[in-house]
């Protein structure tokens, strides 16, 4: 049997940080929602008892550094699984972006598996499970629209916001997600984000307010690693999105957009010094 699984990516409205915590984690107030650029994933189960990962991209690793990779040991394990799978990983997501891609390749890699398998997990053990994986990986198995609190992994189902175009910029750099959080100087920060102002916004269905409200105490401590971060939002806003900001801890730029006619000025403004750019959806 065969079966296919789709890994949106997922972009952070709001990404506030509370405090570091003595785990060496932060603990977040995120506002997360996914787009419909997405990693195609097919599982094939093998005569042999062990885990295989392909892809066409060459970039990432095929071994147990994938996290793919890890989410099927993980399951195998926990469930006693004596079976093996062969995964195939079509990357549509850029890594190391601040989309979650690999987060979201190991949530649709347990999704897949329980159903591949036939193992019955709920939803609810599928997300502790992931969380073992990474932060983010919760909100990958759910997706959706969520209120993510802890260090990411709690998660609140909210309404999703009002459906809109989504023009994402990556400059070409790879960022580390452990890098930002470490440079942070979390009891330093003067400014947070309003967690509550961006719910009661996306409650209302004001694509306005959601604009306004927009943040992310990550995007300062990213800029000043790079600042050719900057001049992606500089040139998003300049061009005309009604709200910017850079998703997670970066480097992609994500702009919303609520008129079609605007959206082809500025994929081809961008585009004239950024060659990564991409028109999604949101997913709603
Ligand atoms: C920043 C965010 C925002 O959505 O996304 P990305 O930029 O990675 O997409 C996430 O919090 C990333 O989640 P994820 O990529 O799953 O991170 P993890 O593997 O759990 O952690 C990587 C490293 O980031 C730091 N980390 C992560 C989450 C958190 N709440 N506090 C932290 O300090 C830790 O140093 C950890 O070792
Ligand atoms: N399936 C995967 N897809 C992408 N990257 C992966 C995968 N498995 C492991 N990685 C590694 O995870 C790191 C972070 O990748 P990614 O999840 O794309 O970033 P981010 O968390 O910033 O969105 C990269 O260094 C990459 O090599």
């Amino acid at each position: 049997m065969k079966i296919y699984e789709k890994a949106p990516a997922k972009i952070n409205l709001l990404l506030d940080v509370l405090r570091k915590r003595e785990d060496g984690f932060h603990e977040v107030e995120m506002v997360m929602t996914m787009v419909d650029l997405a990693d195609r994933l097919t599982m094939e189960e093998m005569p042999r008892d062990s885990i295989m990962i392909s892809s066409q991209a060459g970039y990432i690793p095929l071994d147990e550094k994938n996290l793919a990779f890890q989410a099927a040991q993980l399951i195998k394990e926990r469930y006693d699984v004596r079976k093996g799978v062969y995964i195939h990983l079509d990357k549509k997501i850029p890594v190391a972006a601040g989309l979650a891609g690999g987060s979201s390749d190991a949530a649709a890699t347990l999704r897949g598996l329980n159903r591949l398998w036939g193992l019955g997990i709920s939803t609810e053990e599928l997300c502790t499970l992931g969380a073992e994986l990474g932060s983010d990986v919760p909100f990958c198995v759910t997706g959706g629209t969520a209120l993510a609190t802890g260090r990411g992994e709690k998660l609140e189902r909210i309404a999703n916001p009002p459906q809109c175009w989504v023009v994402l910029a990556k400059p070409p750099i790879n960022v580390s997600t452990a890098d930002v959080y470490g440079r942070l100087r979390a009891a330093e920060l003067k400014e947070h984000p309003s967690t509550a102002g961006m719910l009661d916004a996306i409650e209302r269905g004001s694509f306005a307010d959601i604009c306004d409200r927009l943040g992310n105490v990550l995007e300062n401590v990213t800029l000043g690693m790079y600042p050719e971060v900057m001049q992606v939002k500089e040139s998003m806003e300049r061009l005309g999105a009604d709200g910017v900001l850079m998703s997670g801890s970066g480097p992609t730029v994500f702009g919303l957009v609520s008129k079609e006619a605007k959206v082809s000025r500025i994929y081809n403004g961008l585009r004239g010094f950024c060659k990564e750019v991409y028109v999604v959806r949101m997913l709603t």
